[in-house]
């Protein structure tokens, strides 16, 4: 299961010229943390490369009193696309995790310039039908492992986020011991689809196998070996 976009980001899956193109249409545009550069649910269909930092990808649950984040996506990753390419509300909120420097597109400038660069339309597709792969397994372990596990998982599979730097990759592999995750409980909970309740108590478990070590905001990732066990279910 993954939260993290396709290895291969958009704008690093351009040639320099696409990139070049792609850029000029649009104009780069700085947001603080925490802000919001898409609303679910809003009307607007303009597009988004991240050049710089991170930001989550999340829709309201339970009628708004809980979320669910679908995604986190990174540098180089395009954003904006659904609305830009079928008219309908955006699907989903994104939210800056640290401050973020992004290229912004019109949607028509966006649409255009994929009618003139089918290579350009084939990364849109790969990029959605990317997702949907996700999704969809997402879905069966949603369905098919515990809480535990999900987590593990999860906490593997960001701690190979290096938030530093412009068009960073995920680190390939396993994490390194001493890597931290920067979230809090409940966004925690909102990445593997569980109550806060229930990833404290697997939290606390991590914590007496001392695989992890937790603090305000943060999970430190002390036995990656261990913790990958954990996610294919091998011990508890
Ligand atoms: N499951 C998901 N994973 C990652 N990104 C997503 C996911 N769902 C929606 N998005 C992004 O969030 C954006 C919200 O606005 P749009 O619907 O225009 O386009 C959406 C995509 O770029």
């Amino acid at each position: 299961m993954g939260l993290l976009g396709d290895e291969l980001a958009f704008a690093r899956a351009l040639t320099a010229q696409e990139n070049e193109s792609v850029m000029a249409l649009g104009s780069r545009k700085r947001y603080p943390a925490d802000a919001h550069l898409l609303t679910e649910g809003d009307r607007s269909s303009h597009v988004m490369i991240i050049l710089r930092g991170w930001v989550t990808v999340s829709v309201a649950t339970d009628r708004g009193a809980t979320r669910l984040i679908l995604g986190l996506r990174g540098p180089g990753e395009l954003l904006g696309e659904m609305a830009a390419l079928d008219s309908h509300p955006r699907s989903a909120t994104v939210r800056a995790l640290g401050p973020i420097e992004a290229q912004v597109i019109s949607g028509d400038a966006f649409r255009r310039f994929l009618a003139l660069h089918p290579r350009v339309s084939g990364l849109v597709i790969r990029q959605l039908t990317f997702r949907l792969r996700s999704a969809d397994q997402e879905r069966s372990a949603l369905a098919s492992l515990t809480v535990l596990q999900r987590l593990a998982a999860r906490l593997s599979e960001l701690s190979r986020v290096e938030p530093a730097g412009p068009y960073a990759p995920p680190v390939p592999g396993r994490s390194r011991p001493g890597t931290v995750v920067h979230l809090a409980q409940d966004e925690l909970a909102a990445t593997v689809g569980a109550t806060r309740e229930a990833v404290a108590k697997a939290l606390r478990l991590l914590r007496t196998q001392k695989v992890v070590r937790t603090g305000n905001r943060m999970v430190e990732i002390l036995d990656p070996a261990l913790l990958a066990l954990l996610a294919e279910g091998h011990q508890e």
